[in-house]
């Protein structure tokens, strides 16, 4: 190690370092605070692993775009391996098998052709939006279905019907199990006590491995059952246009990493909906806006899109005020840095951290408020940095999101069609009571709100 300091951080203990500083269930205010007191990047040790927490996006540029090949890697566990995921990409290691999943995912889902799948978006929106008005009570699950159903087309080309799909079924348990089973202090926990891995499921602590089967298993038939329905359809020449298709002809790889995607999506139209209830304000004007841009009764489409400046903003507020990988996925160094004379050593974790409402250096003010007009000029045009500042939730470097183009589609097709269509309210209890509904988001790595009632209504031509 040279004689340079590590950044700025809290002191830790001896062996454990600052693991008794963060609270796994809530860590987001602790980094706020460290963002206060050490700044754009802080420095912290756990269990002998180097980690740092970047705040800002300056830091983030100059690190992950500017020294990508030092900041690309991700960290390497053997937790992935038995919960059968070691092949996704959002965990391979900076090397030739991602750089082929890359190319891959570049092929089908770069700026210049997400495009073609804009019909793909707007049908199942129209979907989404009969589904929610038919049962209300289970909208969460209709917005999950709305994710889950387009990736599905996306990649295998195959239309899923309903939540008796059984590629549905797999693919919801295994998002589910991922959530739940592969977490930090999971990681972390087999990264101190490896050992846990090899005693038997039956032992104290090490009861995750039951889970770690299970999740295999669903891991290997998730891939292979819809894969192998999308070969037997390409032989056929029935095969629409879509992910394996372009896969089948350059001889590619066998992917699955964009269903681990499904949450995230789901997760910012969950969010939409929350913000329609406690904030009848906004959704007022994003109806008025639509009635007077695409007209009462008409289903808007991709061409309205940039008449529609308010209901922009109010997406890029949802993705500010609620990042659904609000903590990122951390990069790890492939071999030492020295940044602004601080050593950073090789195999740091490192966090780039959109949580706290916004990275630092976009100086929001009062950023916990939820105010559209934020992106807005004062005529009420989208401000000019607005696209670029929500790009950083799709994160940053080589490692950015491929599936950002897309997924920025699939939200604003459902968006623009529900509110087009329909109203959301609060939900009344059996005494004619009108239920609170509070903006809870509980930890985890995707930030999804935690259920609430709401009542909804079609919004008829008048
Ligand atoms: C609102 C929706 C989405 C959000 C907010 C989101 C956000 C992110 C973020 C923050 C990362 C980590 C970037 C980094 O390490 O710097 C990521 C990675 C990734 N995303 Fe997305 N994503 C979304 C939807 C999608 C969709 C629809 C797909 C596929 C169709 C997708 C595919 C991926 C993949 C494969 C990676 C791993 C990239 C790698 O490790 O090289 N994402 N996403």
């Amino acid at each position: 190690k040279p004689k340079l300091p590590y950044p700025p951080g809290p002191k830790g203990l001896p062996f454990i370092g600052n693991v008794l500083d963060i609270d796994p269930q809530a860590p987001r205010p602790t980094y706020a605070q460290w963002s206060k007191t050490y700044g754009d990047i802080v420095y912290i040790r756990i269990f002998g692993q180097d980690i740092i927490i970047v705040n800002s996006e300056k830091t983030a540029r100059i690190l992950a775009d500017g020294r990508s090949e030092i900041y690309s890697d991700r960290y390497r566990s053997s937790v992935y391996k038995h919960f059968g995921t070691s092949r996704v990409t959002f965990v391979l290691e900076y090397g030739k098998e991602w750089k082929t999943h890359r190319k891959l995912f570049h092929l089908s889902l770069r700026n210049d052709v997400v495009g073609r799948y804009n019909d793909l978006h707007l049908n199942h929106a129209r979907q989404l939006s009969e589904n929610i008005l038919r049962d209300n009570s289970n909208s969460f699950e209709h917005l999950d279905l709305y994710a889950n159903a387009i990736i599905t087309e996306l990649v295998y080309g195959r239309r899923v019907e309903g939540k008796d799909d059984p590629v549905f079924v797999m693919a919801s348990a295994l998002t589910e199990v991922l959530n739940k089973e592969v977490t930090a202090d999971r990681i972390g926990l087999v990264k101190v006590m490896p050992f846990l891995l090899h005693l038997p499921s039956w032992f104290p602590g090490a009861g995750f491995k039951r889970k770690a089967r299970q999740c295999r298993k669903l891991a290997t038939e998730m891939v292979d059952l819809p894969f192998a329905m999308a070969k037997d359809e390409l032989e056929r020449g029935v095969l629409p246009h879509c992910m394996i298709s372009d896969m089948l002809k350059q001889g590619g790889v066998e992917e699955s990493s964009a269903k681990a995607a499904v949450s995230s999506t789901a997760s910012v139209l969950k969010t939409i909906m929350l913000v329609m209830i406690l904030h009848p304000d906004v959704q007022d004007k994003v109806h008025a806006e639509l009635d007077t841009v695409v007209g009462r009764g008409t289903i808007p489409t991709f061409a309205d899109r940039p008449r529609l400046p308010y209901l922009q903003a109010v997406l890029y507020e949802v993705m500010r005020w609620n990042p659904p990988a609000s903590l990122g996925l951390p990069h790890a160094t492939t071999t030492s840095d020295i940044y602004e004379g601080y050593y950073i050593p090789k195999g740091t974790l490192v966090h780039f951290i959109f949580a706290n409402r916004a990275m630092k250096d976009h100086g929001y003010d009062d950023p916990d408020r939820f105010d559209p007009t934020r992106h807005l000029t004062p005529d009420g045009q989208l401000s000019p940095e607005s696209r670029q500042h929500n790009l950083i939730f799709y994160g940053f470097g080589k490692r950015v999101c491929p599936g950002r183009f897309f997924a920025d589609h699939s939200i604003w097709a459902a968006t623009a069609v529900i509110m087009s269509t329909l109203k959301f309210g609060k939900a009344k209890d059996s005494s004619g009571k009108y239920i609170e509904v509070e903006p809870i988001f509980p930890n985890g790595l995707i930030s999804c709100p935690a259920p609430f009632s709401c009542s909804v209504t079609s919004r008829p031509v008048e």
